[in-house]
């Protein structure tokens, strides 16, 4: 089998995950990108060609993760990290897509020329498709609906600082601006759901620290609850489609029940760090572990796995959101100063499969909350995130029963700091396929195909992520 450019490829595994939850032997035939069959029976007579055609064995064969929350920082920030180095991690983590996030990057994805500077910077370096979210800022509402045209998934804002000048936050007055805008389309907002809470009560203010405990309280749970109550509420009264992004605080679950029980179209995602670290964990001035919100301790990170495993958490992202080592401060090891970001979307699929064993959850779980649910949510579920004829022929092969152990030297970022370092995990990438093309194969990354532009139609009705909201 052959790395480089095929107009059509056969795929052939024992263990092939299907939809409503089949694993079984299949052969996946695919031409120009797009899956034309799946056989599953009377599989020799199926015609084989053993230079271009792979067998994938007893391995796994998967639809590609579709990781909607990335920060590739170009242009602008690609010092941070580029197209070139966060879709090669992508594709050795079996990640087929990508969502870009409209921060960190100069400029930032909040106008429709930044827009399409950002698409001619990522059609000219990725592995993997790229698809974008914008970014709704304090007076960018008239640039919301160009954008949409222009094909833009989706819109992120901050309720909080979010880290970098030149991407302010909202208030509820911008979000009332924005929402009139966003009615009526076929969009969705995202949401850094934290808020500034009232000095009575914050934890003393606290300048330089190395120790996680300070920079933990200083951004509690309640900053995240305030800010989700005010999301439910928009919600609610606008009944555009609003998804909460890297939940932290469990304790913000109820209030986001209640509000789908009122019929708010209102999704959420956690991350992996959430899910396979706790703040009991984190070293001393250990500010690659720093992120915001924060990582919570062991019995907060329980009830996060119970809501995934209940339905009440949607699905699981990376978050990576990368930057140059010496912003992380590690040798003052100053959580306070130090850039909030972990890197860790090359790992999301080993991540989660070793916590998910320990959880009783298993393939479709996993299948459901890394590819089809992320595909719903940024709009291109119709060609993303399940292995169906008439969906791309995007495909990770991968082999459960193996380990991989995070080291600098197979780290495809373009930083190696991540506190996953030195870390084994269970579930170990053999092959990515996008769209029938072999773009990583055991540490060989293809360097003639190129990874799409993932433009979503304006006039498509997305798949809705919560049925029983009343729109
Ligand atoms: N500007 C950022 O990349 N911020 C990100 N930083 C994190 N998560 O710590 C985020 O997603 O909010
Ligand atoms: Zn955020
Ligand atoms: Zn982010």
């Amino acid at each position: 089998m052959s790395i480089g450019r095929m107009s059509s490829l056969r795929v052939r595994g024992q263990k092939v995950v299907l939809p409503e939850g089949v694993v079984a032997p299949a052969i996946i035939e695919i031409k120009d990108g797009v899956i034309q069959a799946i056989h599953r029976s009377d599989l020799d007579q199926v015609p084989w060609n053993q230079d271009r055609d792979i067998d994938a064995g007893q391995n796994l064969v998967m639809p590609g993760v579709v990781d909607s929350h990335v920060h590739v920082n170009e242009p602008g920030r690609t010092l941070w990290e580029g197209y070139r180095t966060a879709t090669r991690a992508a594709a050795a983590g079996g990640v087929t897509t990508i969502v870009d996030m409209p921060l960190n990057s100069i400029p930032p994805t909040t106008t429709l020329n930044a827009f399409h500077e950002k698409m001619s910077h990522a059609k000219a370096s990725s592995y993997v498709d790229v698809a974008f979210w914008g970014g709704v800022v304090p007076q960018n509402q008239f640039d919301l609906r160009p954008m949409i045209q222009a094909g833009i998934a989706g819109f992120k804002c901050f309720l909080i600082h979010s880290g970098v000048d030149e991407f302010p936050h909202v208030t509820e007055e911008d979000l009332h601006e924005a929402m009139k805008q966003l009615k009526g389309t076929n969009s969705v907002l995202l949401f850094h759901a934290e808020m500034e809470i009232p000095i009575s009560e914050q934890a003393p203010e606290v300048d330089t620290s190395a120790e996680y405990n300070d920079f933990l309280n200083s951004r509690p749970k309640q900053m995240e609850n305030k800010a989700i109550e005010l999301v439910a509420k928009m919600c609610l009264q606008y009944r555009v489609p609003c998804h909460i992004v890297h939940l932290s605080s469990a304790d913000a679950l109820p209030i986001i029940r209640d509000a789908r029980r009122q019929g708010a179209p209102l999704t959420v995602e956690t991350c992996h760090h959430y899910l396979s670290l706790n703040a009991e964990d984190v070293p001393q001035g250990g500010t690659h572990f720093k992120c915001c919100p924060p990582i919570r301790d062991k019995n907060n990170q329980v009830v996060l796995w119970e809501a995934l495993k209940n339905g009440d958490i949607d699905m699981v992202v990376s978050d990576h959101s990368p930057c140059t080592p010496e912003l992380k401060l590690l040798e003052q090891g100053d959580f306070m100063k130090a850039w909030g970001g972990i890197s860790s979307m090359q790992f999301g699929l080993s991540l989660f499969w070793t916590g998910a064993q320990q959880q009783g959850m298993g393939l479709h779980d996993m299948v459901r909350l890394m590819c089809e649910r992320t595909a719903k949510l940024a709009g291109v579920s119709h060609r993303k995130g399940s292995l169906a004829v008439g969906m791309d022929g995007d495909i990770v092969i991968w082999d459960p029963d193996a380990c991989i152990t995070i080291q600098p030297e197979n780290i495809h970022h373009r930083h190696k700091v991540t506190p996953y370092s030195g870390l084994t995990l269970k579930g170990a990438v053999q092959v990515t396929i996008v769209r029938g093309q072999v773009v990583y194969k055991q540490g060989t990354f293809s360097e003639t195909h190129k990874g799409s532009l993932i433009m979503c139609d304006p006039s498509r009705k997305r798949e809705s992520l919560t049925p029983n909201a009343h729109l």
